[in-house]
């Protein structure tokens, strides 16, 4: 899951084509002037689209920004699944080829757990597929055993299902290695291919140098005859040859101003040797993802290859193979990638933490896969790169939150209140889940003699006029209560309260919890790292740790409505997200609640029978995090 680098070869692509400029959304190489000549064609017609587009998404804009913050934001801001799909860039790309059978591919390399950017590229893919009727198949681009382990797709799989989607098939590169070597072999009968010696260093002068300046040229191994090059290949194949002393190399179009076209590598002898988690040790030698992909593609029978855009330029390489090699032609086009803090491998390799943003640690967090989903749709889709941020990430899973999410009390460090003259228990029997929507249902809540308030809304020292909530002679609301509450006295475990039935009605009002509702440790992350880049930082991104990004309310207590929200989770129920663990429970990440006045939280894994344990999915408000 890195930009694919084919370690062990030196097919490094870098330079740029002098004079001729690349055309990102065609692909093609052109001239400047027809560069810009295109460049403002395209504004004019994206300026076009973006004012229909504003007409047409009034609702939906309405709900996800503040419209005053729309252009702040930079988003377009496209709202529905449809919108993503039958408008603009992927509707265009399905124009392109309008099939009945639509097949797409996702083809993560098992070599680390997937983050939010390959949420857009699950959502693109499989989103595209079902939206037009069609099928999406999971490949495993297992075509590295240096870096790749079955640990991976494994958790790969069960991410996918989670999000809720379900792959039509699920295949491996490595199925195929056979056939392709057969391919290669082929190549070299076409004299499309030759086995060369060059070392890195050799191999960029041939590319025209360091500048890239310099005229480009052949070497002498792509002057070697079939029997050469097949007994060569055959050497490779069977361990004849150290790593990286011998590469298959493409015999493209050195002339060409794309780099994917200067003689690129087909196979490989990787370094480290390591067995391939379904081969074996069958294979020394592997395919590059560059001629791996566009094969699989074909054999499989993909009609819209859908990949992010640095493969823009492998376009080129990718028809130019298939069309030596095999009779049905699928279609690749590139999307902008998705660019958002912490989502660089190196940083977030392998955890669930959920102050982190792989797909793993995002759910572990509580966020639902709706609301990713449709976090990806507001986002919409084009060829550039769409660079987010948290927040922008965070408002979207709260708006979605708002809509889906029961509501329940907790209090973080409770503090306990004696209503003095509340003479016997009452039960509330039907206080609604939702103030907006009945059909979420009602709990009973237990008005106990002793209730357990927030710390933070009591004062012994009332701060003035301006302080609506606890403190000596001053009155609140109890949320849910009828009546608010005066305090009279306190000592120093407790307040002591009467019901102020005469007076006004309270400015403010408290959350509270009756007496012996259910314990639980609530844990409440914000940012891991002081800055955006954590990779940027000097000495590397543990010099950006921020000392406090975890914070544990091990005392928090939660009304016993808790209960029925967890039996009944989860709200929606949405697939994927129901899908049971081990044992047939739900998972915990999917009871998830909106604490009024504190925050969105969702069960932690380490929660057990006898403990409840809590993570903060977002705060209510931007910024927010505080209780008071
Ligand atoms: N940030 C991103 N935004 C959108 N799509 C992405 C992003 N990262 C990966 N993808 C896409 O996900 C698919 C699976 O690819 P793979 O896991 O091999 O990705 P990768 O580019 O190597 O990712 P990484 O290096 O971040 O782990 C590819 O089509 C890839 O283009
Ligand atoms: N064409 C693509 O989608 C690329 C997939 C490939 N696994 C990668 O390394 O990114």
């Amino acid at each position: 899951m890195s930009c694919r680098t084919d370690k062990g070869s030196p097919n490094v692509v870098t330079q740029e084509p002098g004079r001729l400029q690349l055309d990102e959304e065609t692909g093609e190489w052109v001239s400047k002037n027809e560069l810009k000549k295109r460049t403002q064609k395209r504004a004019k017609k994206a300026a076009a689209a973006a004012s229909r587009n504003t007409k047409s998404s009034v609702d939906g804009n309405k709900n996800t920004a503040a419209k005053g913050k729309a252009a702040e934001e930079q988003q377009s801001v496209v709202s529905s699944q449809d919108a993503m799909f039958g408008q603009g860039f992927l509707a265009e790309v399905y124009e392109l080829r309008p099939s009945k059978n639509v097949v797409t591919r996702f083809p993560p390399e098992p070599n680390g757990y997937l983050h939010l950017g390959h949420c857009k590229a699950i959502t693109v893919n499989f989103g595209f597929a079902r939206y037009h009727g069609g099928r999406t198949i999971l490949r495993s681009d297992d075509t590295n055993p240096d870096a790749e382990k079955e640990e991976y797709f494994v958790a790969i799989k069960e991410t996918i299902r989670w999000l809720g989607f379900s792959p039509s098939q699920i295949t491996y590169a490595s199925d195929y290695f056979q056939r392709m070597y057969d391919l290669a072999e082929e190549l070299i009968r076409k004299e499309k291919v030759y086995v060369c010696h060059c070392g890195a260093s050799e191999t960029k002068l041939q590319r025209g140098g360091e500048d890239g300046t310099s005229k480009r040229y052949r070497c002498e191994h792509a002057d070697q005859n079939v029997e050469t090059n097949l007994k060569k290949l055959c050497g490779m194949r069977d361990g004849e040859y150290a790593p990286q002393t011998a590469w298959l190399r493409m015999k493209q179009d050195i002339e060409n101003p794309n780099p994917q076209m200067w003689d690129i590598a087909a196979y490989r002898i990787p370094q480290n040797q390591e067995p391939h988690f379904r081969t074996g040790t069958k294979w020394r030698i592997y395919p590059t993802y560059d001629f791996a992909h566009c094969l699989c593609d074909s054999f499989e029978g993909i009609t819209h290859s859908l990949c992010t855009s640095e493969f823009i330029m492998s376009r080129e390489s990718y028809k130019w193979l298939n069309q030596l090699l095999v009779e049905y032609q699928p279609m690749q086009r590139e999307y902008g990638r998705l660019k958002a803090p912490l989502i660089d491998k190196n940083v977030v390799n392998g955890w669930d933490d959920p102050r982190l943003y792989t797909l793993k640690a995002i759910r572990r967090r509580g966020i639902p896969p709706g609301a990713l989903l449709s976090f990806i749709y507001e986002l919409g889709v084009t060829t550039s790169l769409s660079s987010i941020e948290i927040k922008w990430f965070e408002q979207s899973i709260r708006r979605y939150l708002e809509k889906t999410d029961p509501r329940l009390m907790l209090v973080l460090d409770p503090v306990a209140v004696v209503i003095e003259d509340l003479t016997e228990e009452q039960d509330l029997d039907n206080v609604p889940f939702s103030p907006k929507d009945p059909n979420m249902g009602s709990r009973k809540l237990r008005l106990t003699k002793t209730v357990c308030i927030e710390r933070s809304d009591f004062r012994e020292v009332d701060p003035g006029k301006d302080y609506f909530r606890l403190a000596l002679g001053k009155t609140v609301g109890l949320l849910q209560m009828a009546y608010p509450i005066k305090t009279v006295s306190f000592t120093m475990d407790e307040a002591t309260a009467v019901f102020d039935k005469d007076g006004k009605n309270p400015k403010t009002y408290i959350h509270w919890v009756p007496e012996g509702s259910p314990a639980a440790e609530v844990r409440i992350h914000t940012a891991l790292f002081k800055s955006d880049q954590p990779g940027a930082a000097p000495g590397g991104f543990m010099n950006d740790l921020s000392q406090d990004s975890e914070i544990t309310w091990p005392n928090a207590m939660i009304e016993p409505g808790f209960y029925e929200v967890r039996r009944r989770a989860p709200w929606p129920k949405v697939e994927g997200d129901q899908e049971e663990s081990e044992g047939g429970q739900v998972n915990p990440e999917s009871v998830r609640f909106q604490a009024m006045r504190v925050a969105y939280f969702a069960m932690d894994p380490d929660s057990t029978d006898d403990k409840i344990v809590l993570n903060r999915i977002v705060p209510l408000k931007e910024d927010s995090g505080k209780t008071g």
